[in-house]
């Protein structure tokens, strides 16, 4: 095995852009385990991510994401859903690009929007009163970031299941380059 191969796959991208949901299959059909940061943070910290920001604020939930980051770059390869403003912390991002290959799960705000329904409730960032307004705006300030991800996967017109698919061909490439 060469010093890179084995590395995470690492889903980025708009809360509903499909990372916890094409995460998980994919990790199945790898055969690795799945790590979602936000129900892990919810987990360590028992309470919901709502919860967290309203409690100690958006500042601290960053330095969580951080600290899991640096916790999960020593780990052997698993498939890693971050939350949707991980890529745009570029602390966490950095310390564990070198141990990941980088996905952009690409979506516009009105698709995510459609996919996420009720469930936006429990996305504080998106809980105001103009969630598609809130939604266009984080992703002015993040596409950037999103799009130095090692792949970009246009998600618009694929179900998780083609999502997944095209995640698992992505990971065998990935594998075969690095040797
Ligand atoms: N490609 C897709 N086509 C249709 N529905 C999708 C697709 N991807 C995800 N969904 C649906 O959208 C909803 C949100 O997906 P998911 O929770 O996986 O997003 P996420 O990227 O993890 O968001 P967050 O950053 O808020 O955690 C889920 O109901 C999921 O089934
Ligand atoms: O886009 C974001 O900044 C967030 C997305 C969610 O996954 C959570 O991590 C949290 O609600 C913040
Ligand atoms: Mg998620």
């Amino acid at each position: 095995m060469s010093a890179v191969a084995g590395r995470h796959l690492v889903l980025v991208g708009l809360p509903g852009a499909g990372k916890t949901s094409a995460g998980r299959l994919v990790a199945d059909r790898l055969a690795r385990p799945f790590l979602d940061f936000d129900e892990e943070l919810e987990r360590r910290a028992g309470c919901s991510v709502t919860e967290l920001f309203a409690r100690d604020g958006e500042a601290a939930f960053r330095e969580r994401e951080v600290d899991l980051s640096v916790e999960l770059a020593g780990r052997p390869a698993m498939v890693i859903a971050p939350g949707g403003g991980w890529m745009a912390n570029p602390l966490a991002a950095a310390t564990l690009r070198p141990a990941a290959r980088i996905i952009y799960l690409r979506v516009s705000p009105a698709a995510a929007l459609d996919r996420m329904g009720p469930a936006l409730a429990a996305r504080p960032l998106l809980a105001g009163a103009d969630p598609r307004q809130a939604l266009e705006g984080l992703l002015r300030r993040r596409e950037a970031l999103y799009a130095m991800a090692d792949f970009v996967l246009d998600t618009e017109a694929l179900s998780v299941d083609e999502v997944a698919d095209t995640l698992a061909v992505l990971t065998r490439e990935f594998e075969r380059a690095d040797g």
